[in-house]
This record gives C-alpha cells, structure tokens and sequence, in this order.
C-alpha cells in the first residue's frame, strides 16, 4: 500500500518537529527513515500511524488520509513503537491472545501462532514476559504489530538496544516479512548498514526537514564517489607514519584503532602501494555506501554555521 506524505508541519510548543517534508513511500517497499536525534523520525511515524495529527499538511496510506480515517487507520497500518512494555507476568501467548481481542481480529488463535512462528517466539510463547531478553521483548512486540496482518508496518528504531544476535535475529525475521508478504514495512534507524541491507529505498530527514530521499543505489551513486581504505597498524608506534603517508592521499579519520582515507579511486591504488606492508595489520577497500551518502546530505544542505561537519556527525550516533 503506497505511501503519500505531503508538507507535513508539525509544533510542540516552539520546536518544531516536521518541517513540511514531502515524499511518497511505494507500496510493497522496505522503506527506511533516516536521521539524526531529533531530526523528527517519530514525530512522522506518530503521525502515519495516526496516534496525532499535524499541524498542516497531509498523509496517506492507500490513497486514504489518516487524519480523516480516525482509529481505522489501524486496519491498514500496525506500529511497533520504540518502547513497547507488556505485564510481566503474562505469558508471550497471553499478551498476543489481549492485543488480539482488543482488535477484533477473528481467526485469533491460528493468528497468534502464525505472528509467534514469524518471529520465532513459539517455543517460549508460554513463558512469562518478566522473562524474556530485551530481543525477545521487540520481536514479541513486532508480533502484536502482525496479528492483524497489516498492509502497512511500521518499527520505529527496531533494532535499537539489541546485541549483535538480536540484531540479526531481527533483520532476519524483517528480511522473511518483506520476501513473503506484500506488506510495505516502514522502519528508522540510527544504523546505516542495516538500512542499506534492508531497505529499497530511504528518507534522510533532520530538523524536521527532507535533505534526500531515493533509492538506496540512487543515493548511493549521488554520493562523490570516493572509496574509503582502511587500515590497522601492525603496532601503536606505526601509527603516526602510516598517518603521514595516509594524508598525502585523502581525508583522513580515525575511530578505534582504524586509520580510514576517504579517497578517489585511482589514488586508492597508489596509496596501498605506498603503505609498508609490515606496518599495516589490516587492510580493507570500501566502496561508496550510504554513510558516505547521508554524510553528504547534510553536510550539503548545512546552514547554520554553528553545525560543523564533526558536530553532525557526533550527532548522528551512526554505526555501520
Ligand atoms: N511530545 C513532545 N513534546 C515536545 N517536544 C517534542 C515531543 N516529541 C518530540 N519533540 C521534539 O521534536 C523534535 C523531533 O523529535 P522526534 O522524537 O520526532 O525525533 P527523532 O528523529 O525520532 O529522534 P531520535 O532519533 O532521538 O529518537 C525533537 O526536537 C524533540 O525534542
């Protein structure tokens, strides 16, 4: 079901949330928003889901406007909130079999084991919630999001907070949504590369405004093209030479022992021959993703000369 966000305006008092962004989300797409802390990712989804409205401006699920369809709304879309809480002395079932009743929803208990397999709850769907890991807790909420088998889904931030398995447990079962249903799935995140490995297209929103949106190859190659080599030094003492022949070449960082150069792809080649390969442990060539991308939409559209490159990105919280 097809998306249609349209200068949406949204105030809490004298900040203000959505800055009129406008872009369409196509039906049957995983389809990620991106980010930085407050750049207004669940204001938008608060709307869409229809938990609030805006101030101005319009959104449609379907070629329906939320506004008007009122509680309705949630035939077509289901949210899995960032904090999702449950009793703890429920079982994971009996959560689902409330959330179930509360929505009317028929067939309930073929339902409930379908969500519980989906997400691969079923062998503790008999547990109590108290019990559960803080994974286990975001996939039973995801559950309750698909009990109504909704043509629209959307997850705000779902895999934050979770260990690498959670995460991957979650971007499995997100992967299995979008290979055998036809539902459009909605998510945020902080996590560039799980956006670039779930999601056909993107939004990068900050201060409540749209700086890109595209497919995720689309803003990908509008990104400037430079490939980032990363290096480890074999020793401490290596660094600050590997650092001077890394200078020479591109734009240098430095983040947990990695000496990473963003540069243009010839000089990439010359610049790991000009490396002493007994002082480099490591040694990784990475093309042009969306970090490079989302880096480069706001850094494009920068206005305030207070917000330096270094300050957006210790903002962003982002990780690949
Ligand atoms: N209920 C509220 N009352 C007042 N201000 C709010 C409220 N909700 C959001 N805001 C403000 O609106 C702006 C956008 O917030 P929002 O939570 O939508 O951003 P976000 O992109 O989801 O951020 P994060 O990644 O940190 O979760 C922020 O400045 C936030 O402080």
């Amino acid at each position: 079901m097809k998306i249609t966000i349209t200068d949406v305006h949204k105030r809490y008092g004298d900040v203000v949330a959505l800055d009129g962004p406008s872009f369409e989300i196509p039906s049957g797409s995983t389809f990620g928003v991106l980010g930085t802390n407050g750049a207004g990712k669940t204001t938008l989804f608060e709307l869409l889901v229809g938990h609030d409205r805006p101030d101005s401006g319009r959104i449609e699920v379907g070629g329906v406007d939320v506004e008007r369809a009122g509680h309705r709304v949630r035939e077509r879309v289901a949210f899995l909130p960032e904090h999702a809480g449950f009793p703890p002395a429920m079982t994971g079932r009996e959560v689902l079999s409330v959330h179930a009743r509360i929505r009317g929803i028929a067939a309930r208990e073929e339902r409930i084991d379908d969500a519980l397999e989906t997400v691969g709850l079923t062998d503790a769907a008999d547990r109590a919630v108290s019990g559960y890991s803080n994974g286990m807790g975001r996939r039973l909420g995801l559950a309750s999001a698909l009990l109504a088998e909704p043509p629209v889904l959307v997850l705000d931030e779902p895999t934050a907070g979770l260990d690498p398995r959670g995460v991957a447990t979650f971007h499995r079962i997100i992967e299995r949504i979008d290979r055998e249903t036809d539902a459009t799935v909605v998510l945020s995140s902080h996590v560039l590369g799980e956006v670039e490995r779930l999601c056909d297209s993107v939004a990068i929103l900050e201060d409540g405004e749209l700086r890109a949106v595209g497919s995720v190859d689309e803003l990908r190659t509008a990104g400037d093209g430079r490939v980032t080599v990363a290096v480890r030094p074999s020793a401490d003492r290596d660094r600050t030479r590997l650092l001077e022949t890394a200078q020479r070449y591109g734009d240098v960082t430095e983040t947990a022992g990695e000496i990473a150069v963003a540069c243009e792809r010839d000089a990439a080649l010359e610049l790991c021959a000009a490396f002493e390969s007994d002082l480099v442990d490591r040694f990784e060539v990475r093309e042009p993703g969306l970090e490079a991308a989302f880096h480069e939409a706001l850094e494009r559209e920068e206005s305030e000369p207070e917000n330096s490159p270094d300050e957006i990105a210790g903002a962003t919280e982002v990780s690949t």
